[in-house]
């Protein structure tokens, strides 16, 4: 399920930058705005902000800005809500079993990665579905899919480190009691 945009903040939804904002950056062809060549330089790295509808202008705002954007992914992400549950369940197994700190830290940091993973998924996901909307194309393709399998391997990675750290003390416990 896909939220719109001012369903998940106060701002109102941008349109577009304004044109004499997007001219300071990139050379404009008279009749609208796309640059006149493919092969336009690039714009001086110290404009490259200018190209943003807003910047945040205080750290306050930046952190609420990506609490925002974790907040919409929580919503609309099934999968990110799944990792969230699993990922506690095992750090939670992990104080249980009394592994260690450095074993709750490296599980931690792998969980932290698929976390990540499925953020960046999610906006990569935003930006190709604003660049090509509903039609398809293979570049469009091969970057959901890459980014796709980034989050699959984070995952994966994050089950393997999981399981050779607490499977063996969670079995020690089990037989333990038995
Ligand atoms: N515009 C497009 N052009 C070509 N293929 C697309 C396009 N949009 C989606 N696809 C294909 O459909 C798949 C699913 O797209 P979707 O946007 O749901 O990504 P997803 O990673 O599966 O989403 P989620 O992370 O929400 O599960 C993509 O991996 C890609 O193969």
């Amino acid at each position: 399920m896909k939220l719109d945009r001012s369903e998940i903040t106060d701002q109102p939804t941008p349109s577009v930058a304004p044109p004499s904002k997007l001219s300071t950056v990139l050379p404009m062809s008279p009749e609208g705005s796309n640059p006149p060549s493919k092969r336009a330089s690039h714009p001086p790295t110290r404009f490259n902000r200018d190209l943003s509808w807003q910047v945040a202008t205080t750290l306050f705002i930046s952190f609420k800005y990506a609490a925002t954007g974790i907040r919409y992914t929580f919503q609309t992400q099934r999968n990110f809500r799944i990792h969230i549950v699993i990922g506690s369940v095992a750090i939670a197994l992990g104080i249980f079993l009394q592994v260690g700190f450095v074993e709750i830290s490296i599980i931690t940091l792998t969980i932290g990665a698929v976390l990540t993973m499925e953020l960046l998924n999610t906006a990569l996901e935003s930006v190709v579905d604003l660049t090509v909307q509903q039609s398809y194309h293979d570049l469009a393709k091969i970057a959901k899919d890459c980014a796709a399998g980034a989050v699959l391997i984070s995952a994966i990675v994050a089950i393997a480190v999981a399981g050779c750290l607490l499977l063996p003390p969670l079995f020690t416990w089990v037989q333990s009691i038995l």
